[in-house]
């Protein structure tokens, strides 16, 4: 079997975007995962995941918001900044929140100016087809790899009418469009989220790089999901894209219940947690 191109040998060198072209070419799926703190990027890069998105999500699975909404540029540049101290192999790319790039071009470029500066973030994302074109442009000539997010853009929820199948029907058209819209601009990448699995393989086709699916479909290049919900802390409800890999939430909740009932009993702390 040919060396993976994200996960070979004994390579210490971070994962670039050609690395995640040549895997393309190649047919070699990968997984990214979304981080917000230094534990979780460290244990997702050792588990060999290539890609990691400090993504706006954070809003509802960190930070406690109704959606990605209130989200902000100090927001996520906290976590951003904390994964990229505690990661040296994964591609980190950080969200540009809701309000901080759709105004033009030189907005975005801002916004991921600090993004990749403050926060050490070596690319960003941002939600939008054909209508963010030319901020992707602007960023890729300035040197900053972007991904795209298409389909479902949770920043839009209010103008897509609440978490809804994009690309169904005559949708199709438009959702092709916007894939080669952004790929024309210069995107390194697309999240694909909520589409018809025939339609995201579509795309995956027609287009020369990499398509990460969420709720897209099998198709894609890569997949994507917000790990509280892979992991099960989420306690809430989870899309029908996420497949729980873990019971994080009921490990966590037996544990303090433990700890609780150490304590209360005089169980906690014993002669070998304490000093002379
Ligand atoms: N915890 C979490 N997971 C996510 O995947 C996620 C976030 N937060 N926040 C930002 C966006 C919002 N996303 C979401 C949130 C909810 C649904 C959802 O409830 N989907 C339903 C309805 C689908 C339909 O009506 O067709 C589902 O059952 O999948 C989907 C995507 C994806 N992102
Ligand atoms: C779901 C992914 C693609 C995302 O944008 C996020 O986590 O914010
Ligand atoms: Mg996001």
């Amino acid at each position: 079997m040919s060396e993976s191109v994200l996960y070979g040998g004994q390579s210490t060198s971070r994962v670039r975007i050609h690395h995640l072209q040549q895997a393309k070419a190649r047919g070699e799926k990968w997984a990214m995962l979304t981080a917000y703190d230094t534990y979780s990027a460290a244990i997702f890069e050792e588990a060999g995941i290539p890609v990691l998105l400090v993504g706006d999500s954070a809003g509802n699975v960190v930070l406690g918001h109704a959606s990605t909404v209130a989200v902000t540029v100090d927001d996520l540049l906290v976590m951003t900044k904390a994964v990229t101290r505690s990661t040296k192999r994964a591609l980190i790319v950080a969200d540009l929140p809701f309000g901080s790039y759709e105004s033009g071009p030189q907005q975005a470029f801002d916004t991921a100016v600090r993004m990749m500066k403050d926060g050490g973030a070596q690319a960003v994302k941002l939600e939008g087809g054909a209508r963010v074109a030319p901020q992707i442009r602007l960023l890729q000539e300035s040197g900053i790899p972007v991904m795209a997010h298409i389909g479902f853009t949770p920043q839009s929820k209010h103008a897509l009418g609440g978490f809804r199948v994009q690309g169904r029907g005559a949708g199709a058209e438009q959702l092709l469009a916007d894939a080669h819209a952004v790929q024309e601009a210069g995107a390194f990448a697309v999240v694909l989220e909520m589409v018809p699995a025939e339609i995201a393989g579509q795309v995956t086709k027609e287009l020369s790089i990499p398509t990460i699916g969420i709720g897209a479909g099998v198709d894609c290049d890569a997949q994507v999901l917000v790990w509280p919900d892979m992991a099960g802390l989420n306690g809430g409800r989870v899309p029908k894209f996420v497949k729980k890999y873990a019971d994080l939430r009921g490990e966590l909740l037996r544990a303090a219940k433990e700890y609780a009932d150490d304590v209360r009993g005089g169980v906690f702390p014993g002669p070998e947690h304490s000093f002379d």
